[in-house]
């Protein structure tokens, strides 16, 4: 399976770098992973909505460039749906029977993911109804999507 993680803006925090190497690097094991970072849009302290929009929408096109047709995109997104690890577990695996072998995760910027992004986006998955900052989501979801491959092969994992 080839994974993507994309997210927006680079990432400086050294101990978030650490905790992504370090998950990336065991999930290498299971799958082909591609971290991606686009270039992010500075945002104005009060920016307009119109000037919002037009932010997420140029980090959305950055996004939307980075994808195959044939990939399945999961979007992160507070509203999405939540799922237990086991059932993201699942989820994975399921794409793989289904011959899926494609898939994207996306991560939104500051202000979140466009309109585009989102209508393109496959299935979108919450992991709660916090706000967490976008590259602390990247940690958290690579351990997740580490901790499905260890689900699906039967491998122990502490709970
Ligand atoms: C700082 S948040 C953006 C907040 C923005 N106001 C919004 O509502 O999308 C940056 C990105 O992190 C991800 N994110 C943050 N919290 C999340 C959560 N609880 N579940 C899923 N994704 C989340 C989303 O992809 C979001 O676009």
């Amino acid at each position: 399976m080839n994974i993507q993680v994309i997210t927006v803006g680079k990432l400086k925090e050294k101990y978030l770098k650490l905790g992504i190497t370090e998950y990336t690097k065991r999930l290498g094991a299971y799958a082909k992973i591609e971290l991606i970072e686009v270039v992010d849009e500075k945002a104005p302290e009060q920016a307009s909505v119109a000037e919002m929009k037009q932010i997420k929408d140029k980090e959305g096109e950055r996004i939307l460039s980075k994808l195959h047709p044939d990939t399945h995109v999961i979007a992160l997104a507070i509203e999405g749906k939540m799922l237990t690890s086991e059932q993201l577990a699942d989820n994975l695996d399921k794409l793989a029977t289904y011959g899926k072998s494609k898939i994207a995760f996306v991560i939104g910027g500051s202000l979140g993911l466009s309109d585009d992004v989102m209508k393109r986006a496959n299935e979108s998955l919450s992991f709660s109804k916090m706000t967490f900052p976008h590259q602390l989501m990247k940690l958290v979801l690579v351990e997740q999507i580490y901790r499905a491959f260890r689900i699906n092969r039967g491998e122990p994992y502490h709970k």
